[in-house]
């Protein structure tokens, strides 16, 4: 089983979580390729696609929607997963519900496009140094507190229920 993951990144986190489902996949007996969305020409010879991106401001980064978009022919009669990183883990409850709102939007970017197996909002990392002022004050307003909140037991378990469902496994 040929499975390519492509990721969008702005500043390394969603890079490592899908170096990290490709590891978990690998191990899982898929022949596994990491690649980001922008060096992807040709998707053809892949069995599975699991595409992610970061999170800016509710969208994905331009490079993953092109993917996406470019190739939505060809996706279409392949499985294809999908995931988002931003920053749900950086707010306490109830206002993390604001994050996870936020699902709905990142889906309908598309919607009549692509569907997608299944759809994961993961959290990354969240630094000061990434947010422009405005955002560093809006963060501080929700209560944000910045940190790497990636939770890799939630990421591998994603991918074994990506490697059980797309015959990865078998
Ligand atoms: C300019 C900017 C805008 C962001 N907007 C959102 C957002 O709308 N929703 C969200 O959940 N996270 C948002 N985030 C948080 C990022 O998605 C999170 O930090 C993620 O880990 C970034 O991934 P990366 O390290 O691969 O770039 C934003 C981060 C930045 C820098």
């Amino acid at each position: 089983m040929h499975v390519l993951i492509a990721y969008a990144t702005a500043h390394g986190s969603t890079q490592g979580i899908a170096e990290h489902l490709g590891k978990v996949l690998a191990a899982h007996g898929a022949d596994v390729e990491v690649r980001s969305a922008g060096d992807v020409d040709a998707i053809d010879g892949y069995d599975v696609f699991v595409i992610g991106s970061a999170v800016h401001d509710q969208r994905w980064l331009p490079t993953a929607v092109d993917l996406v978009r470019r190739h939505a022919g060809e996706l279409s009669g392949h499985p294809v997963w999908l995931f988002s990183v931003g920053m749900p883990g950086a707010l306490r409850r109830p206002l993390n519900r604001w994050a996870y709102a936020e699902e709905p939007k990142l889906l309908a970017q598309f919607e009549g496009v692509l569907e997608p197996l299944g759809h994961r909002l993961l959290s990354g990392v969240v630094r000061p140094d990434q947010l422009p002022w405005t955002g560093r004050l809006a963060f501080r307003a929700i209560g944000g507190r910045y940190g790497d909140y990636r939770d890799w037991s939630e990421i591998e378990a994603w991918a074994a229920t990506i490697a059980a469902t797309s015959a990865i496994d078998s």
